[in-house]
């Protein structure tokens, strides 16, 4: 599968955010975004959702352009950058709602197995981003979106999520932004720096140095 965006006109309250986007994404590849805070990768990847409308958007599916938001095809996976489960859910009601097992997570994620019975609500933010993050890449949809997945994760997690997104480009098209951009340039198959509403394609440290990105 080949996803593309471009044409995308955004604005708040008359400041243009996004104009001079083209972003393509295919399965068996891993696609990242990296920008500074506020130049608009959340926005980007809510447009792509369908959860965020602008004024133009163009987004293709091999080549067909998508009449649709992409949520209603149930193709799409999305972690959004803040909390995606509520409060009060049962952890294990939240693996019986994505359709995951619960045991497969443990064998990966041992120190969580104390918290079936507990609510989200009684886990810690870093806690709940790998539930999170673990849930959206296992809710076998072809295209997943990951905003911020290692926001507040413990190293040791982090390269354990970062195992589980290499497994699944296999069979999906995913997209990634976060700050980590060390993690994310090592795992990223094609990389957009998001910059002054444009997307720009970055291929080492050296272009992010040039793009003013990292000093
Ligand atoms: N609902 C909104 N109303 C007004 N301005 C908004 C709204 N949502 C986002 N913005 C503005 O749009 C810009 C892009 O926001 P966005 O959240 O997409 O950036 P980001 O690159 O994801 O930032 P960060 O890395 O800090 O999460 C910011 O300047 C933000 O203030």
């Amino acid at each position: 599968m080949k996803l593309e965006i471009d044409n995308i006109e955004l604005s708040f309250n008359h400041k243009r955010i996004l104009y001079g986007i083209y972003l393509k994404a295919e399965t068996g590849k891993i696609t990242g975004i990296l920008g500074r805070n506020g130049c608009g990768k959340t926005s980007l990847l809510r447009i792509l959702f369908g959860s965020l409308s602008s004024k133009y958007s163009n987004v293709r599916i091999d080549g067909v352009y998508q009449k649709k938001k992409l949520y209603k095809t149930g193709e799409v996976a999305y972690l959004p950058q803040h909390q995606l489960l509520p409060t009060g859910l049962k952890i294990h009601a939240a693996f019986d709602y994505f359709n995951v097992e619960w045991h497969l997570f443990i064998t990966i994620f041992p120190s969580f197995e104390k918290y079936k019975k507990n609510r989200i609500s009684e886990l810690s933010s870093g806690e709940l981003r790998v539930i999170e993050t673990y849930l959206v890449l296992n809710s076998n949809k072809k295209i997943i979106l990951l905003d911020e997945p290692f926001s507040f994760i413990a190293p040791i997690y982090v390269e354990k999520i970062k195992q589980i997104i290499q497994r699944k480009k296999e069979h999906c098209t995913i997209i990634i932004t976060d700050h980590f951009y060390q993690e994310i340039m090592e795992i990223s198959d094609t990389i957009y720096l998001l910059k002054e509403g444009y997307c720009k394609p970055i291929s080492s440290k050296k272009d992010l140095k040039n793009e003013g990105y990292l000093s």
